[in-house]
């Protein structure tokens, strides 16, 4: 069946992954709706990384599915994430040290463009039409990252703030339909997590974001619905209001039972 416009956009089912004898997700499932955010929150050790490992294809489950369009995912390989219409961004940011800022967000927007790395490294590829196409495409998010002026900087030399803005419009360059951030906001305050907040919300007018945050002021703000683990299972799924009111929420970050009523 063809998708529509209300289907998900990715959805997991009954995912189980052990890692030796400690189960790190255990039936785990999870829908990802088009033009929406999804945060994925829980406690350390939870699980979050692992299911997002399985959702880019870093990790294969032992079992469950992962389908995206409604188009089973299996054996689908991080680098191939992006021609199928998914993006990603890493905790570590990976950004190719000897490439400048907008070679980086270049290499985003051709998901092929793994063939024009040595031309890039080396200078001597040059850039072909079709490249010049992407090299604009590039710019122009630059310019709408505030990032222009350091185009031709390495990455390193510039602020943290400014590599995760890098980072994340090499993600975006390749206009992908499913975008996965993994804990975005780390390293961030002040103006540069207000801005992010902005740049995750105009996003989901166009895609679906899935969301892998410790930052509950910013996964409340901005999600539209939420998935919480612990110990690798869902216990609670919803919206900011209903997961902020959930107590097995508070207990999974607490640690103690919520007492519902402490009076008699
Ligand atoms: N490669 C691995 N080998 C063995 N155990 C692992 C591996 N990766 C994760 N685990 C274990 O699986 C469980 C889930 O880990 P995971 O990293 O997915 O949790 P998390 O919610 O992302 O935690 P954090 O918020 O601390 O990053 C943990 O108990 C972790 O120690």
């Amino acid at each position: 069946m063809a998708p529509t416009a209300s289907s998900p956009l990715m959805e997991a089912e009954g995912v189980t992954v052990r890692f030796g004898g400690l189960a790190a997700l255990s039936d785990v499932g999870l829908s990802i709706a088009p033009q929406s955010v999804t945060g994925l929150i829980g406690p350390n050790g939870a699980g979050k990384t692992t299911l997002f490992n399985v959702l880019t294809g870093v990790v294969r489950p032992q079992r469950g599915t992962v389908t995206f369009k409604g188009r089973p995912l299996r054996g689908h390989r991080p680098h191939r994430l992006a021609s199928l219409g998914i993006s990603r961004t890493f905790q570590g940011l990976n950004l190719f040290g000897l490439m400048t800022v907008l070679d980086n967000v270049i290499v985003g927007a051709d998901p092929l463009g793994r063939s024009r790395l040595p031309g890039m490294l080396t200078g001597l590829g040059g850039y072909e039409r079709d490249e010049r196409e992407l090299a604009d495409r590039a710019m122009a998010l630059l310019e709408e990252f505030g990032i222009a002026d350091v185009a031709h900087a390495l990455p390193a030399t510039l602020p943290y703030g400014l590599q995760k803005r890098v980072a994340l419009a090499r993600a975006l360059a390749a206009e992908p339909e499913l975008l996965l951030l993994d804990e975005p906001a780390s390293g961030l305050s002040g103006a540069d997590l207000a801005d992010l907040a902005a740049v995750i919300r105009r996003c989901s007018r166009t895609m679906g974001v899935v969301l892998v945050e410790h930052h509950m002021d910013l996964v409340m703000d901005v999600c539209d619905h939420i998935v919480v683990l612990n110990f690798g299972r869902v216990i609670c799924s919803g919206p900011p209001a209903a997961v902020q009111a959930d107590p097995a929420v508070a207990e999974a970050y607490l640690g103690t039972p919520v007492q519902e009523d402490a009076g008699d």
